[in-house]
């Protein structure tokens, strides 16, 4: 029936245009740490002497154990938390934006994705909101509805368009699979890999981190150190650190 032109082809959300609008390149050092030392409180340090740098072309993922502190080496990237010692620098024309989940409780869940990202973004014409969230693959109905009605998939799609209006230059991206499919992760790996930026990842994901990532840092004893192999032998390492290994 469909070939014949009988029925019209049935069409899957457009997961394929997730799209992120290149920024041209600032002169490293872009994020710079020296010395940098982090607790919560100074008697239990979470990082006791941080020295990199991370600049537009680094592509970064971030794993290690849980509550080792990945999270919060990205708050210190962004300034949300200041180190206890040591400095963090940032160029002064770097736009930093972060995807972490807790920004889906900052949707207003009874207006549409339109409607939220006009408020948001107030002074643009409709027509250019509503590209910017068709290139997240929003499309349709789905950008007039409200939000309380879009899956947690589309909804993160919502923050991503949010996130990507602001054009930055450097995105932290913390867990952003948690509500994605395959697809759509898919999509985002091809998103990413396209756009010019840079990059730090943390994501249990180790097939996204295999897709998008060139370097591999590990959080761990109060400080971050570089894997020397891809995602592939790191995952291989923890499983015969853990007697998995065939
Ligand atoms: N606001 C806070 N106040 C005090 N301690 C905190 C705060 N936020 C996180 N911590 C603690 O700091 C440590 C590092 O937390 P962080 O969330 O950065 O780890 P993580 O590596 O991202 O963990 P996960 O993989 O579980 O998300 C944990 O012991 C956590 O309990």
């Amino acid at each position: 029936m469909e070939r014949g032109g009988l029925t019209e082809k049935v069409t899957r959300d457009s997961v394929l245009v997730f799209r992120f609008v290149d920024v041209g390149k600032l002169p490293p050092p872009v994020l710079q740490f020296s010395e940098v030392k982090f607790g919560y409180t100074p008697d239990n340090l979470i990082y006791k002497c941080l020295d990199f740098g991370v600049d537009l072309d680094s592509r970064v993922a971030l794993v290690g154990p849980n509550g080792a502190g990945k999270s919060t080496l990205l708050k210190l990237m962004t300034g949300e938390l200041t180190p206890l010692e040591g400095m963090v620098k940032r160029h002064n024309h770097l736009r930093i934006a972060q995807y972490h989940q807790h920004l889906a409780e900052k949707l207003d869940l009874d207006m549409s994705a339109l409607l939220y990202m006009i408020r948001e973004y107030p002074g643009n014409e409709e027509e250019k909101m509503r590209a910017s969230i068709g290139r997240f693959g929003l499309t349709g109905k789905a950008q007039t509805m409200p939000m309380k009605n879009l899956s947690d998939g589309q909804k993160s799609r919502v923050i991503f368009a949010w996130l990507a209006f602001r054009q930055p230059q450097m995105l932290l991206l913390d867990e952003p699979t948690n509500h994605l499919d395959i697809e759509t992760i898919d999509s985002l790996a091809e998103a990413l890999n396209e756009w010019d930026g840079g990059m730090v990842l943390v994501s249990h994901d180790f097939r996204l981190i295999n897709q998008v990532a060139r370097e591999i840092w590990v959080c761990e004893n109060q400080t971050i150190t570089r894997w020397n192999g891809d995602i592939m032998g790191f995952k291989e390492h923890l499983r015969s650190k853990s007697g998995l290994s065939s």
